[in-house]
Order: C-alpha cells, then sequence, then structure tokens
C-alpha cells in the first residue's frame, strides 16, 4: 500500500491568548492516501481554518505532528515550509485571492515560476483545460466570480501539488456554478493523483467527495459519527 500524503497524528491546537486559552483542536487524527477527495463539514468554530493553517504550515501544532509525504513539518523550518508550500501544495479560497494587476495566464504563471518548474506553454493548456481558453489575458475585475475560480483552480493544478487544500472553495457563488466547480476540481484531482482536501458549507460538496468528515468540537469524525446527516 502507499504511504499517506498526509498524516496527522494526535494533533491539539490550544491559541494562547493571554488569560485563558481557546482549544480549537482536541487531539485529532487522520491520513489522506494519494487522489483521494475529501470534505471537511462542520459547524462555525469547530476547528476547521484551525487545521488547514495547520496543514499549510503557516501555524504551528501546540501537541501532535503533521507529515506531508513522510516529512514532519516541525522539523522542515520555516524555509522548508514555504517550499513546500510553493511546490507540494495548492490552495483555493472562498474570495478567489487572484492578485489583481496581473492577468490569468499571469496569476497561474506566477504560482508555476515559485514552484521553480514549468512552461508558459503548460499555463495556456491548464487554462484551456478549466475552461478558460481564450480569456488568458483578462485581468481578475474582467472575469465572473466562476471564471475566477477557474483561474484560481489552474493555479493550483498547474505545478501538480501532492494536495490541494479548498477553503469554502463555492462560498462566493450560485448553486449551479458552484457545481460546476467541485465537478472540475474533484475529477481533475482524481484524474492526476492530487489529494484535495475541502472545508466547506455546502452539503452538495458531499456528492463530489470519496469520503465525507466531519469537525466536531476540535476532533474530525468520519460521516456516520457526524452531528449533521446531509440531504
Ligand atoms: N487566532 C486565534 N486566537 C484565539 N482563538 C482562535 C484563533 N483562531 C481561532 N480561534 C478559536 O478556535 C476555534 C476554532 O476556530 P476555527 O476558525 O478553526 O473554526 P472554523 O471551523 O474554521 O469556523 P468557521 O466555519 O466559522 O470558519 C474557535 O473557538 C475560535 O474562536
Amino acid at each position: 500500500m502507499s504511504s499517506p500524503v498526509i498524516r496527522v497524528v494526535d494533533l491539539w491546537k490550544i491559541y494562547e491568548d493571554g488569560t485563558e486559552g481557546s482549544t480549537a483542536l482536541r487531539g485529532t487524527s487522520m491520513e489522506i492516501t494519494r487522489g483521494e477527495v475529501l470534505a471537511l463539514l462542520g459547524k462555525s468554530g469547530s476547528g476547521k481554518t484551525t487545521l488547514l493553517n495547520l496543514l499549510a504550515g503557516l501555524d504551528r501544532p501546540s501537541r501532535g505532528f503533521i507529515e506531508v509525504e513522510g516529512k514532519n513539518l516541525q522539523n522542515l523550518g520555516d524555509k522548508g515550509r514555504t517550499l513546500l508550500r510553493r511546490r507540494r501544495l495548492g490552495f483555493i479560497f472562498q474570495f478567489f485571492n487572484l492578485l489583481p494587476t496581473l492577468t490569468a495566464f499571469e496569476n497561474v504563471y506566477l504560482a508555476l515560476e515559485l514552484a521553480g518548474k514549468g512552461t508558459p506553454a503548460q499555463v495556456f493548456a491548464v487554462l484551456a483545460e478549466v475552461g478558460l481558453k481564450g480569456k488568458e489575458k483578462r485581468y481578475p475585475h474582467e472575469l465572473s466570480g466562476g471564471e475566477q475560480q477557474r483561474v484560481a483552480i489552474a493555479r493550483a493544478i498547474v505545478k501538480e501539488p501532492a494536495l490541494i487544500l479548498a477553503d469554502e472553495p463555492t462560498g462566493n457563488l450560485d448553486t449551479a456554478t458552484g457545481m460546476q466547480i467541485l465537478e472540475l476540481l474533484s475529477s481533475r484531482c482524481r484524474e492526476s493523483g492530487m489529494s484535495l482536501l475541502m472545508v466547506t458549507h455546502t452539503p452538495m460538496a458531499r456528492r463530489f467527495a470519496d469520503r465525507v468528515l466531519h469537525m466536531v468540537d476540535g476532533v474530525i469524525r468520519p460521516e456516520a459519527d457526524g452531528e449533521e446527516p446531509g440531504p
């Protein structure tokens, strides 16, 4: 069996905010295998964003550890974690987070440059693949929300990362556009063996997932134990 892309072991996060700490994660564990598409649901404040920040190496766990492709994030150092983010992780956000002064092409090309690999031809190919052929020179404000999210998907997948972390990827889109985006993202990840962890409040996201997880009070639980079964 192949080793997991992500291994989370007994992860705790206690935010120290002066007087009493706020415990966001309470000893949670999980694994993500190659090419697996996961939806992570959970109430507001249950710890989803905290987990994403820790997986991205943007914050440190209070206890426990995370391995990305067998490497313990804490042992990598700041520089190592930055390189890992640029090369092995992709990010998709609710509000797209494209650079407004760069065209669609330039937004995607920048990600490739930061990853230290790739050619302009790859950028054209990936933009065509997400349905943006002919729109490469548009700036974000000249694109619809769905199109901007397609640029963000292209930016994430162009470097073929091990894992894509998506935080509410359809939160700012209408239902039909959101479905198209989830279909595109989940099928492309499966085809290329990229893993996808999407945090979502959208129950329809479970249709596109291989596995649905629920964050309940700082602990990840499988769907069966979840607190809010969906439609
Ligand atoms: N920087 C911080 N300092 C102190 N407490 C924090 C901090 N960030 C988050 N928390 C607390 O940790 C808990 C989990 O927050 P988190 O943002 O991870 O939840 P979430 O599931 O992503 O919520 P939402 O769906 O609303 O985005 C909450 O109780 C929150 O108040």
